[in-house]
């Protein structure tokens, strides 16, 4: 099937100084020459040329723009490419737009068709496909870099090893298989089963790494808890520097779980406000208690918020639903530190059940610095790039615990036929990461290279 020449605005819709069109396929040149009524400029030189509408009865000026010829393969998409630099208005990118499909007969691109392209022309791997995206995606310093990182194959080089080596020893093994009655050498099987645990034992190491690779590109979820009017809304709004939440002094103002992004020191959190924890007949307050919950179990850091007016009263400073969040997981604040801390009122405590407290005002922003710098320290030691790169996704999660669970299996394996179906389990596992997958191809290389006096 013949393909097609597509074209799509590679820039945000919307009024801009500049807007860029790309167009991918066998047209391309031709398009460009007729369009520019000029022939085609040097190979990734960007020029100046007027676009022309051949549309209607005569020609007429489109835009003044600046082009560039990328010549395939050398482009993004590896198929021959132009970028149209046009003037961002919408009467330009519409009647751009109109002249491409009416005039030349291009399909405008469906979502993702361009990188689709890349891959298909192997300019890109998935691992590299989904390294874009999250760079496209990237809102923090920290996220931009693990997606550089990615984009540029750094996952890619880590997986496509392993599976070389395995692949190198699939191949062994197969031969022994196939030719049994060659003298192979004696210790060729306890190699195989080398190779497959050196691989299992790395795939091992970088499978337990806390999620960080994939938390940094969710980002850190802290969820603001503890008793009504403990000021959790208050602090939520003093860290977002914005009115988010309802402030109230009415206890049990919050009962829906409000949820808002941050950029902690480069790295994202969502940072979430919870219903006031406390028993009540309220059915809708309930369910607001139930919810706060729930996403203090699914968070990855709980921010506990004391009353400090409790300081110095019969009250308890720490409620008796609070205390059940207090673990490894969790920072204390004591909140409201204006009111508590007067020169006759009580010290404030540095530490409650040998967990240390920060104490904080959200009305006056006393300790908030603190605050941000602590949780910005638990964000870092959470999320920080290592130096080897840090898994990213389910999708290579799950494909690296499948190609781990057939290393285990064959390795046990005693028929070197089973051993050997299972490392081609966990070859096709990883190569379903990077979507260089067919195995037989590889196999047949090797096998060619191997020299078995056939
Ligand atoms: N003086 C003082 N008042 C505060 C501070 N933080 C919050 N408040 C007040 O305490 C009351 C309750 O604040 P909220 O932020 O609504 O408390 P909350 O914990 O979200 O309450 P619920 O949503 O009902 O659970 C309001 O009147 C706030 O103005 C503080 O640091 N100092
Ligand atoms: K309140
Ligand atoms: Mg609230």
């Amino acid at each position: 099937m013949a393909v097609s020449t597509i074209f799509a605005q590679a820039t945000a819709p919307g009024r801009a100084g500049i807007a860029v069109f790309r167009i991918s396929g066998p047209q391309s040149s031709r398009v460009l020459a007729k369009l520019t009524k000029s022939p085609l400029p040097a190979p990734r030189r960007a020029v100046r040329r007027t676009l022309w509408s051949a549309d209607g009865l005569g020609a007429e000026p489109i835009d003044d723009a600046l082009v560039i010829w990328f010549p395939g393969p050398a482009s993004f998409t590896g198929e021959d490419l132009v970028e149209l630099h046009i003037h961002g208005s919408i009467a330009v990118l519409s009647a751009l737009a109109r002249e491409l499909k009416n005039t030349y007969g291009l399909a405008l691109a469906g979502p993702g068709e361009f990188t689709r392209r890349a891959f298909d022309n192997g300019k890109l791997d998935l691992t590299e496909v989904e390294g874009l995206a999250d760079l496209i995606a990237a809102e923090t310093e920290a996220q931009r870099r693990q997606a550089m990182r990615q984009a540029g194959g750094a996952l890619s080089r880590l997986y496509e090893g392993w599976r070389e080596k395995l692949v190198n020893a699939l191949a062994r093994l197969e031969a022994a298989i196939d030719f049994p009655d060659e003298d192979l050498p004696p210790d060729l099987i306890p190699a195989v089963d080398h190779a497959m645990a050196a691989a299992e034992e790395a795939i091992g190491l970088h499978l337990d790494d806390g999620r960080r690779g994939e938390r940094l590109r969710d980002g850190l979820s802290i969820a603001i808890l503890g008793a009504p009017n403990a000021g959790k809304s208050s602090l939520l709004n003093r860290l977002a520097r914005r009115e988010a939440a309802i402030v109230s002094a009415q206890a049990g103002t919050t009962r829906d779980v409000i949820e808002l992004h941050l950029d902690l020191g480069g790295y994202p959190v969502t940072l979430a406000d919870t219903a006031g924890l406390r028993e009540t007949v309220d059915a809708i307050e309930a369910e607001g208690v139930k919810r706060a919950f729930d996403r203090a179990a699914a968070a990855d850091l709980k921010l506990l918020v004391l009353d400090g007016t409790a300081l110095g009263t019969e009250r308890p400073l720490v409620d008796a639903e609070t205390a059940k969040l207090i673990d490894d997981d969790a920072l204390l604040v004591l909140n409201k530190a204006d009111l508590a801390k007067g020169s006759s009122g009580p010290a404030m405590p540095h530490e409650i059940a040998g967990h240390p407290v920060l104490a904080v005002s959200a009305l006056t922003g006393a300790g908030i610095e603190q605050l941000v710098e602590a949780l910005g320290t638990v964000a870092g030691a959470r999320l920080a790039l290592g130096t080897a790169p840090a898994l990213t996704r389910e999708r290579h999660r799950a494909a690296l615990e499948r190609c781990q669970a057939a290393l285990l299996r064959g390795m046990d394996a005693e028929l070197p036929e089973l051993k050997g179906e299972d490392l081609r389990l966990a070859v096709q596992a990883l190569g379903e990461i990077t979507g260089r997958v067919d195995v037989e191809e590889i196999l047949d290389r090797i096998f060619r290279e191997f020299c078995i006096g056939k």
